[in-house]
Formats: structure tokens, C-alpha cells, sequence
């Protein structure tokens, strides 16, 4: 088969045909990423392939790619640094020659394809063509930030927004009569729950600012969070986003919570069982505002943020220096969820996590709190970051397939920093065909194409599509 044939990835006839005939053409809710609203309201051109694809002035770039480029020994001028452009490309490009089985090379390649009509193969003896092709088509009216997300048939983009935020990009772009898509915030409040991180007492003032009035107390605090949820709602949020890096449950009195509140603001650093009582309080208490709002809570739990120390003093968070941990989930999930269940309700919740060995854990735990006619409650994440690859969507299909219910998957998000990785879409409608194909062809489920094509239909864009009905 030709590298990226209009079958590629589609093992049997079966996903051949759900993939052409009911996923290709349906639109995409992207309904988590970190593209910024600015950029989408403003919606200007881009500089050159290398602003697009790699990193622009202000280190807010792609850092998948910057992780192969830092593998395959190219110094750190050439990647998030001052270098030059083209010195760049070529950079990239010769990582690219090293790069086969990753995804990362299947996704640059989709996207020459599918952006620019590019199928040549980036490599050092290429780079300069591709490069001087790309660049003459990115000053094109079919290239603005915008354009790239009409051209992917894009219907909804959720942006990532801290609760403080005013939203004023957004209400600037629905004032304009918005788009061919809607761009709506989603609420992350990753500030809130790391009461231990440096900065939490400056994010408390920007969250009086924002809501013109104190914090008190811990009460105060969350009331003042639920005053935010109401105003995201009021501007189309139906999703909170929150990394939740370790999965801890420890309760506290109200006046312990307080006092935490109190230590934390003054700066005065808290201990593992504070932030983590801190954490527990907020997470349940969010879960009860959520639930109240009929909002989504996606969880995304294991990162292991910053790593290298120098890496994280050099370039700061989101550039590359992350991994994963594997730290124990199921005892604090079960407990924080059971908390919920018993105060203020468990909302719709989407739980990913990095550490794949996970997805059994939180699958069975979550099967412990669905219900209340509520079609889904619970849902495992779709494949995350690290696990955005083939074997980690299938991984991530089959958990939800065994445990749970996988035609109520809600799809894929690109979770990108990037305009032009809405292929990535692409890559999962593709990699659930082929599974659903495989089970079809050695007759593990049937081969009822209507009702395989609708289960297909939903789980790439109906289900996702539900989460704002
Ligand atoms: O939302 C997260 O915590 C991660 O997606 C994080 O932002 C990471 O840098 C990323 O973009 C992975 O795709």
C-alpha cells in the first residue's frame, strides 16, 4: 500500500468503508486544545512554515516536535531559540529522517498532504523545495489561522481559559457574528487547585479583580468560582479542563480549609497533606457546581510536569520537558468520586489519564458512579499526549469498548498547539475503523454497516457534539 493511500491505516474492507463512507466527512468539535482565542479572533497569516509548525517568539509552539528535534541532537537555537528559519526546517527535516513509526512523522506528512497538496517526503534533500512551497501557500487567503480550521470542517473549538480570564476574544468574535465554527471557552482551573504552586496568592487577587469582590475563605473562594462558572456559561463553556497531576483524597474541617487558604495566599508554603486536603475540598466542590451546571469536567490526571529542572528554568512550562508518572489512581479516584456522589452530585465527567495502565483502573471506578438517566456519566479520555499514537488509541477504544459502552466515546481532541494538526482527527477516525473493521472481519461483532456507520458517525463527532446540546 503507498505511504498515506487514501487506505492507510484501514486494514480490511470493512473499515474502508466506515472510514470513507461515515467518518471522512463528518465535522470535528475539538473540544480540547490550547490554541489561542487572540489568535482565532485575529486571525492572522503565519510568518513561514516554521512559525506554523514549530515555535514563534514567544515559545508557544508545538512540543511534540521539539522533543524529536532535541532527540536527534539539534541545538536549542534551532528549536525554540533565535535561529534562523530555514536553518530550522532543515533541522526539522532531518529529524524527520529519523523519525519513522512516529506519529509525529505520520501527522507532518498528513498535514503537507492535506494543507498544502504535498506528498513528496520531508527529508534533507527535500526540505528546501517543501519549505519554499509552503511558504508562497501560507500568504494565501486559504491559510489564515481561520481558514485552516474552516478548511478541516471544524464546527466547535474549545479554548483553554483560566477561570480569571474576561473572555473578551470570545465575545469579540461572537459580537462579529463568529465563524463557519463557534469558539468557546473551556474553564481550567489548574491555578485553583495548586494552592502549593508559586503564583496562587496573585491568582486569587485575579480572581477578586475579575469578580469584584474578596476572598474570605475557602467558601468565599468557591463561591467565587461558581460566580465564573456562570459567566463561562453565559459565554457558551460547557466543559471545565483541569490537569489533576496527582490523584490524592484527604479531608479537612472548614476551618482547616481556612487556614490552608490563609498559608497558601500568604505564601507561606504547604505540606503534602495541605494541598492535598486543599484539593480535595475545591475538586468536589467543583464537581458539585459542575454537575449543577450540566457542564462536563474533564479530568487529566499523571502528568509529570517540568522535569528537567533546566529545561523548565530555560524554557518554561509546555515545552517539552513533561513526562508521565505512575502513581496509584483508583483508591483517590474512587474516593473523591464517592465524595461527590454523596454532597453535591458527580457531573458528566471525561477522566484521561498519561499512564495508560490507568485506563483498566478509572474504567472500573467509573462503572461504580454512571447512572441517574444520564447517558454516559463517566467516560474514559481519549487518548492523551503521550498516548496519542496507534497503539495508544487502540489501547484507549478497547478499554472503553470492554468495560464501558464505546459507542458513547466522545472522539478525539488535538489537545494542540498547532493550527495545522486538525489531522489528527483524521488519524483516530482511521484507527477506530480499522479496529471496528478487525472485529467485524474475524466476526466478533457484526457486520451491520448501517449500525457500525452510526456508531461511527457518533463516536467522531455526534457524542462530542452532545456535550453541548
Ligand atoms: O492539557 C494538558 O495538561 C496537556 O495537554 C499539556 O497542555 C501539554 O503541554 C499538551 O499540550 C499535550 O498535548
Amino acid at each position: 500500500m503507498d505511504f498515506l493511500s487514501d487506505y492507510f491505516l484501514l486494514t480490511t474492507n470493512t473499515a474502508k468503508t466506515l472510514y470513507h463512507d461515515y467518518a471522512a466527512a463528518m465535522p470535528i468539535v475539538d473540544y480540547h486544545c490550547h490554541l489561542h482565542p487572540e489568535e482565532i479572533y485575529l486571525d492572522p497569516h503565519f510568518d513561514d512554515i516554521v512559525e506554523a509548525w514549530l515555535t514563534d517568539g514567544s515559545n508557544y509552539g508545538d512540543h511534540y516536535k521539539w522533543r524529536l528535534m532535541r532527540a536527534n541532537g539539534v541545538p536549542e537555537e534551532l528549536i525554540t531559540g533565535s535561529g534562523d528559519p530555514w536553518d530550522k526546517f532543515q533541522a526539522y527535516a532531518a529529524t524527520m529522517e529519523r523519525a519513522v513509526g512516529s506519529p509525529v512523522f505520520l501527522w507532518t506528512h498528513m498535514e503537507l498532504r492535506r494543507y498544502f497538496g504535498i506528498t513528496d517526503t520531508l527529508n534533507t534533500r527535500t526540505a528546501r523545495d517543501i519549505y519554499e512551497r509552503t511558504n508562497a501557500m501560507l500568504a494565501g487567503p486559504d491559510f489564515t489561522r481561520r481558514a485552516l480550521l474552516r478548511r478541516m470542517h471544524v464546527d466547535t473549538i474549545c479554548t483553554t481559559d483560566d477561570p480569571a480570564d474576561d473572555l473578551a476574544w470570545h465575545e469579540r468574535f461572537a459580537a462579529d457574528g463568529g465563524d463557519t465554527f463557534r469558539m468557546l471557552p473551556a474553564m481550567r482551573p489548574d491555578k485553583a487547585l495548586n494552592p502549593d504552586k508559586p503564583g496562587f496568592g496573585e491568582w486569587v487577587e485575579r480572581l477578586e479583580t475579575a469578580c469584584g469582590d474578596r476572598v474570605t475563605g475557602f467558601d468565599s473562594l468557591m463561591a467565587l468560582l461558581a460566580e465564573r462558572v456562570d459567566f463561562f456559561h453565559e459565554h457558551g463553556a460547557r466543559l471545565s479542563d483541569q490537569a489533576a497531576d496527582l490523584v490524592t483524597y484527604d479531608e479537612a474541617t472548614p476551618a482547616e480549609l481556612d487556614r490552608i487558604l490563609d498559608k497558601a495566599r500568604a505564601g507561606r508554603g504547604l505540606d503534602a497533606l495541605e494541598a492535598s486536603q486543599f484539593r480535595t475540598a475545591l475538586l468536589v466542590g467543583l464537581m458539585s457546581v459542575f454537575a449543577d451546571h450540566g457542564w462536563t469536567m474533564q479530568l487529566h490526571l499523571h502528568a509529570m510536569r517540568n522535569v528537567s529542572t533546566r529545561g523548565f528554568a530555560g524554557h518554561g512550562p509546555d515545552t517539552g520537558f513533561d513526562a508521565l508518572n505512575d502513581r496509584p489512581v483508583a483508591e483517590p479516584l474512587a474516593r473523591l468520586l464517592d465524595a461527590a456522589s454523596r454532597r453535591g452530585g458527580v457531573p458528566k465527567l471525561l477522566i484521561y489519564s498519561l499512564n495508560p495502565n490507568d485506563y483498566l483502573p478509572i474504567a472500573a471506578v467509573m462503572g461504580c458512579y454512571q447512572g441517574g438517566g444520564v447517558r454516559q456519566r463517566l467516560a474514559l479520555g481519549n487518548a492523551w499526549w503521550f498516548n496519542d499514537t496507534r497503539a495508544g488509541i487502540r489501547r484507549q477504544l478497547e478499554v472503553m469498548a470492554e468495560e464501558s459502552l464505546l459507542g458513547n466515546a466522545v472522539g478525539m481532541t488535538t489537545d494542540s498547539r498547532s493550527f495545522l494538526s486538525f489531522p489528527r482527527h483524521e488519524f483516530f477516525r482511521r484507527i477506530l475503523c480499522e479496529l471496528l473493521g478487525e472485529w467485524a472481519e474475524r466476526g466478533e461483532i457484526p457486520s451491520d454497516e448501517a449500525w457500525l456507520g452510526g456508531l461511527v458517525r457518533d463516536i467522531s463527532f455526534n457524542n462530542a457534539k452532545a456535550l453541548f446540546a
